[in-house]
């Protein structure tokens, strides 16, 4: 197999070109550095010269998003390569790394899964705050804080990572604003049962359904019904879950835990087309830290969430400050902390020719 490993750089292709080459037509490798954080894949395609691209003026993470999800786009078919099978799975996740919007952030990156890029990822901010200090992209203490500034669709959001003996243990994603856009929606399933949603704002929208409402435990054994269902809320959604130009992202099937201190919840995320986050979902754990405050049942500045996952893994979200809302609901910055750990480095062949190129899933 001979193949460069330069054939195809994605990053120069997430800029506006008036008569752009499409996919290389030859086999070329890709390098990743593979991630999970609380169970749920972070897949991270590094710059093909190991270095952060410079920012063009006037360009954004987000407006490169919208421009590399057009389905014709080379970089949306890498997305698919690398997502789907042989190379991934219904569920898999990833990042590419781009450049910032300007300055002030270390790096941009395009969020993506099975179905397109996303706009928010509280569990990839998370790994991207690991790698980053991991990889000497953003110099580090041995003992303390360091903040990995990331551009994101949704805006500029922070990975603190804290520090210890020199390596990293534990990463805050500090998103963008985020507030509740309703309350006690009617949602009117399929089969005709008649449920309650609320709907919030963490750099993407949610809706939140009561697990029990729909007579499922948040456990690993009903995770194909958390799919169907998923689907099901979200249609019935509807136009009422678009906000900011983008459509209802997932739907949160949530469980109150008893005991402990402050809000503690076991929630599974179905985001996209029916994809199961394994982790708690770090922009869903932010958009719901402010929904709780809109609720009174967490203040700014006091109380916490701690929210676990379909697997038991857990993110515990605070609200640190106020923010200008845009709806008539409150608006905070939260910040939600996790964990996340290196599982592999991979150089995966992509090959036009492979008969099933670019990729498939069953779901
Ligand atoms: O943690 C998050 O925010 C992401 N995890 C998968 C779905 C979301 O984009």
């Amino acid at each position: 197999m001979t193949a460069s490993t330069n054939a195809f750089d994605p990053i120069a292709f997430a800029v506006p070109r008036e008569g752009a080459p499409g996919f290389p037509s030859t086999p070329f490798w890709v390098p990743t550095h593979d991630y999970h954080t609380a169970g749920e894949p972070f897949r991270i395609v590094p710059p093909v010269d190991g270095a952060i691209p410079a920012p063009t003026p006037g360009l954004t993470v987000r407006a490169r998003r919208d421009i590399v999800a057009a389905p014709t786009h080379p970089v949306n078919t890498l997305r698919i390569a690398l997502c789907q099978e042989p190379r991934g799975h219904a569920d898999m996740y990833g990042g590419l790394i781009t450049a910032p919007n300007d300055a002030g952030a270390h790096f941009g990156v395009l969020f993506f899964h099975k179905d397109g890029f996303s706009t928010a990822c509280g569990h990839g901010t998370i790994a991207l705050g690991f790698w980053a200090v991991e990889r000497g992209i953003v110099p580090a203490p041995g003992d303390g804080t360091v903040d990995v500034r990331i551009d994101v669709p949704s805006g500029r959001v922070t990975a603190r990572v804290t520090m210890s003996a020199g390596k990293a243990v534990s990463a805050d994603f500090v998103n963008v604003p985020s507030y509740a856009l309703a309350t006690d929606l009617p949602v009117t399933l399929p089969d005709g049962r008649e449920l309650r949603a609320d709907i919030a704002w963490g750099g993407a929208a949610y809706a939140y359904v009561h697990a029990p409402d729909v007579g499922l435990a948040v456990e690993p054994r009903n995770h194909d019904a958390f799919v169907r269902l998923g689907r099901e809320v979200k249609a019935a959604v509807g136009d009422r879950g678009r906000w900011d130009g983008y459509e209802l992202y997932g739907v949160s099937f949530v469980d109150a835990l008893e005991g402990g201190e402050g809000v503690r919840e076991r929630n599974v995320v179905v985001y996209g087309d029916g994809n199961v986050d394994r982790s708690p979902t770090g922009s869903s754990t932010a958009a719901r830290v402010a929904l709780l405050v809109a609720k009174g049942q967490l203040a700014v500045g006091s109380g916490s969430l701690e929210n676990q996952s379909i697997i038991a893994t857990r993110f515990i979200g605070v609200a640190d400050a106020t923010a200008p809302s845009p709806t008539a609901f409150p608006a905070v910055i939260p910040r939600v902390t996790g964990t996340a750990a290196l599982v592999g480095e991979c150089r995966w062949y992509i090959d036009p020719q492979d008969e099933t190129f670019p990729g498939f899933t069953f779901r």
